[in-house]
């Protein structure tokens, strides 16, 4: 193995409340968020106390990995900032590191931002380490095979008289529809890889059985289109159609985010109650130990090709 040292890359968030808005500030910097949304979001993260899931779980997955070389962690926007163990990493000698980023889909947002992040980082830091991105895992058997084993659970636990009738509801992060052309390669990678991965998880659990793709976490000015339909009209309608219970499965997510436990678990499960429609919301990646294995297999493969330069462009922003 090429490498000596690994390099845990993720998203960050708040872990008390005064780090909410600042921490707010920084992901949506330059970015055309406006106020009221933030606002919005403000108050989910004071809900649960201003404490995002995110970091535990990152902490929760390294300790789980089984890795026998040095172990790094450093997010996008907040504590601790990838620059600073960047730095860390200089200092102590790391040379060349794989980094496994927290997020298995092409798309500006999930995949060339975070390469922008790693050499923001490189360039601040003198003699930085080399830093390889593992490659896009989200067919990777490792992945598919613990939200299969989730979206199994999630279904045992339906009430046994609406258990065969219940439609698969996979949910990702809602890009706008600019980003979704755009990613990958050739465009439209962000979707055809959720849709990819959600039929292998289908059929590793009930192949035939009728699935949705749908999106969640809307952001940015309403002008602006962003992928539809979301989660809560997808159960209106699904309820109108006669549906009577669902399997909600956050495909588009590794680990339980704000987004899955406030978006998911408080307005979908909200709603789903006022319907009268069952809905049991399937796990996420998390530690599951097939999970925690696929990133020792990523990190045997051969080196991954880096993206193109034009691969999952920056967005066009006008401020
Ligand atoms: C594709 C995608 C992923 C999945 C890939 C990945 O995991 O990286 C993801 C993950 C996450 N997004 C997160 C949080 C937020 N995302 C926001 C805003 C945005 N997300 C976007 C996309 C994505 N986001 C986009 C296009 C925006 C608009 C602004 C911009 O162009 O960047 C905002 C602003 C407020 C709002 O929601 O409006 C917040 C607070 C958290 C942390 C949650 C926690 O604390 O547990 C996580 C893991
Ligand atoms: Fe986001």
């Amino acid at each position: 193995m090429p490498y000596d040292a690994l390099l845990v890359v993720s998203f960050g968030g708040p872990e008390k409340p005064a780090d909410v808005m600042p921490f707010l500030e920084n992901v949506v910097r330059g970015r055309g968020v406006p106020r009221e949304r933030l606002l919005e979001v403000e108050a989910h993260y004071q809900g649960f106390g201003g404490v995002s899931p995110i970091n535990q779980q990152c902490r929760d997955l390294i300790d789980a990995l089984d890795v026998d070389l040095p172990i790094y962690w450093g997010n996008r926007n907040w504590h601790p900032f990838l620059e600073d163990t960047v730095r860390q990493m200089k200092a102590d000698g790391v040379r060349k590191t794989a980094a496994f980023v927290t997020a298995a889909y092409s798309s500006y947002s999930s995949c060339r931002q975070y390469l922008d992040d790693i050499a923001r980082a490189r360039a601040a830091v003198p003699g930085a380490p080399e830093i390889v991105k593992l490659r896009h895992y989200y067919d990777h058997p490792g992945f598919i095979a613990a939200m299969a084993d989730h979206t199994r659970a999630a279904l045992d636990a339906l009430p046994p008289a609406v258990r065969d009738t219940a439609r698969f509801v996979f949910t990702a992060h809602s890009i706008p529809v600019s980003m979704a052309r755009s990613a990958g390669p050739a465009g439209g990678a962000y979707e055809a890889q959720l849709r990819k991965a959600a039929a292998l998880v289908t059929e590793q659990v009930d192949a035939g059985r009728p699935w949705d793709l749908v999106w969640q976490s809307r952001s940015g000015p309403p002008s602006v289109p962003w992928l539809e339909p979301d989660v809560c009209d997808h159960l209106e309608a699904l309820h109108e159609d006669g549906v009577r219970a669902v399997v909600v499965v956050p495909i588009g997510f590794v680990s339980d985010h704000m987004e899955v436990v406030y978006d998911l678990d408080v307005e979908a499960a909200t709603l789903a109650e006022k319907l009268g429609m069952a809905l049991s919301r399937a796990a996420t990646a998390g530690t599951h130990p097939r999970f925690v294995s696929m990133v020792s297999e990523l990190m045997a493969e051969p080196e991954p090709v880096p993206c193109a330069a034009t691969c999952c462009p920056a967005p066009i922003r006008r401020s």
